[in-house]
């Protein structure tokens, strides 16, 4: 599904583009997937439709993101890696630091405890006074009926839905600490990127049905590489300042794999369906009284704009094998959700948790609804965790947010070549550019024919040489290289009039010269001649006179 070009049916693609642009001319296509093709076997949509789908609902989605009951998260930050000991190292950019919120008053008044003042004198089964705490009196703000209070049975559950009860939770403002680089990276990231694939990934020898064994695969690389397009997207420009898209990051993590890129289409068709799944069950849940109504409308209005061939749970898990493979799968998956708890960066930390809840919710909502039973499916609903929900609507938003970036990108790649093509067009043919150029290829070729390294020079993506204080700042990163051989066959016909100018213009420089310096020559061999004669006169003779350069002069007086 991967083997042919990224097109769509209003391509305004590149098919016609780097016709002369030796650094483009023979880029490939901006990522190598046909968008009328479908995301997977068991998604019945194709990249495009996804994209439609995207842009009619991501307006709606943003806004939806940001209500105040959506936009607070809460979690643990400093619970324990409990994979592996060696976890005292903390990422100290600032980047890397949660805002957590301290400043209760700042908060709407629907998160504060008087306004939920009965709950002030309750007491819970601890016999503790629920207002005393704040951060328990939020996890019980909104909710509906006593059986949310119990969490729905573990069985079901692919993530630690008590991690947010933890005493030690913080409640984090999402809004005002942004998914973006962080710097994070080098050995600590790629020890908790391994461990996910190595020792949580099904391996291809493992029993069990390929389906699923490829969704949990695309599942996490899909996480990976939407990470991976929100740190491109959102990337600190050192020179500006500024926080702005970095194409040839996006390129060199996401853009090169379309594999990458269409396991983030598959995560989008997950959550959104897992969305779809619950659109009639939400008449149950309630949200703060003061803006249930507000929120569930906006909730509806975007499920109603999706899809249910958007994919297909019914296929994942077919046959009686598949009840083991679900319970591993979901095994596996809880344990990628505490993985996150080894990340060493808050930031990180923070959006991996929302994020692999968000996932874990929607596996819970697409494979453990009962089918059979309406009654068991509305129950699994309303046992739903706020946290959960926020979750899942959050997590809903990254991806769709990725989607956007890699369209966005896509543009920024083919406004690049165009560019490129243009730019090299004006800029390199005038003649006084090709006189420059002839002269620099010659002072160039002495060079090169001087130089006894013979050492190719590195340059990087830029077109700067690669000097000490210019080491890329991510050494561990494979930028695409630029093709060389390709820029040498671009080039033929500007190098070979460069060398027969070249060429010609140094027989006229000689000729040139040796009518200038004539007069002087003619001199200097006088000059010499007449030395001999005196020398010889009065009696000095050179050892091995006839010798241009004598080494050693003996004076031979009698
Ligand atoms: C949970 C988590 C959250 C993170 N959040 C952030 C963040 O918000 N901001 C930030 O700047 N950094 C974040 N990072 C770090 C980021 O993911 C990278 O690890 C880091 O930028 C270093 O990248 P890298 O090029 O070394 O390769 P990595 O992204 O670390 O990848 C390691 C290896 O995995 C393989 N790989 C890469 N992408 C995929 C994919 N999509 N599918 C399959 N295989 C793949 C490649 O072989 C690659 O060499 C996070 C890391 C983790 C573990």
């Amino acid at each position: 599904e991967n083997g042919t070009n990224w097109r769509s049916n209003s391509s305004n693609t590149s098919n016609s583009i780097g016709a002369t642009d030796p650094q483009y001319e023979n880029a490939s296509n901006f990522c190598t997937i046909d968008k009328d093709e479908l995301v997977s076997p068991t998604c019945d949509v194709t990249f495009q439709e996804i994209n439609d789908i995207n842009n009619d609902i991501r307006e709606s989605l943003v806004s939806l993101a940001r209500t105040d009951f959506f936009k607070y998260f809460k979690l643990d930050l400093y619970k324990p890696c409990t994979f592996w000991s060696d976890n005292n190292r903390f990422c100290v950019n600032r980047a890397c630091a949660v805002d957590v919120v301290e400043d209760w008053d700042s908060l709407p008044d629907y998160w504060q405890p008087e306004v939920l003042g009965k709950l002030d004198d309750v007491e819970d089964t601890e016999g503790n006074k629920k207002g005393e705490d704040e951060c328990r009196f939020l996890d019980e703000l909104c909710v509906g009926n006593d059986n949310q209070k119990q969490f729905t049975a573990p069985d079901v559950n692919y993530c630690d839905i008590g991690d947010f009860s933890n005493s030690e939770a913080v409640l984090v403002d999402l809004s005002a600490n942004p998914e973006r680089f962080t710097g994070y990276g080098g050995e600590e990231s790629a020890q908790i990127w391994s461990s996910i694939y190595k020792e949580n990934c099904f391996s291809e020898g493992e029993s069990g049905q390929s389906l699923a064994k490829n969704a949990f695969y695309r599942l996490v690389s899909g996480f990976h590489a939407s990470i991976a397009t929100h740190l491109s997207n959102e990337h600190l420009n050192t020179e500006t300042g500024k926080w702005e898209p970095n194409l040839d990051l996006f390129m060199a993590r996401v853009g090169n794999f379309p594999e990458r890129v269409s396991n983030l289409y598959f995560n989008y068709a997950i959550v959104s369906k897992a969305l779809w799944k619950i659109k009639p069950y939400l008449d149950h849940l309630t949200f703060c009284s003061s803006y249930n109504e507000d929120v569930k409308s906006m909730i509806m209005n975007i499920i109603s704009r999706l899809d249910s061939k958007i994919f297909n749970e019914d296929l994942i898990f077919e046959n009686e094998l598949s009840s083991k493979v679900k319970d591993d799968f979901r095994a596996r998956f809880k344990n990628v959700t505490q993985i996150m708890d080894c990340v060493h960066c808050d930031r990180c930390r923070l959006w991996g948790k929302v994020q692999t809840t968000g996932y874990a919710t929607s596996l819970k909502i697409l494979f453990e609804l009962d089918e059979r039973d309406e009654k068991s499916k509305q129950s699994i609903v309303d046992k739903l965790t706020k946290y959960e929900l926020i979750a899942l609507i959050n997590t809903f938003d990254r991806i769709s947010k990725s989607i956007e970036s890699v369209n966005n990108f896509e543009k920024l790649y083919n406004t690049r070549l165009a560019g490129g093509k243009l730019a090299y067009f004006f800029q390199n043919n005038n003649f006084f550019k090709l006189l420059g150029k002839a002269q620099k290829s010659w002072t160039e070729s002495v060079m090169m024919l001087n130089s006894s390294k013979g050492e190719e020079e590195v340059v990087l993506d830029s077109g700067e040489p690669l000097e000490e204080d210019n080491v890329p700042f991510f050494e561990d990163l494979n930028m695409p290289k630029k093709n060389s051989s390709t820029e040498g066959s671009q080039n033929k016909w500007v190098r070979a009039w460069h060398t027969e100018f070249h060429n010609f213009s140094e027989a006229l420089r000689f000729i040139y010269r040796s009518y200038v310096d004539l007069p002087r020559n003619i001199w200097r061999i006088s000059l010499n001649t007449m030395n001999k004669l005196w020398n010889r006169f009065i009696g000095v003779t050179y050892l091995n006179e006839e010798e241009e350069e004598p080494i050693e002069y003996k004076l031979d007086i009698i």
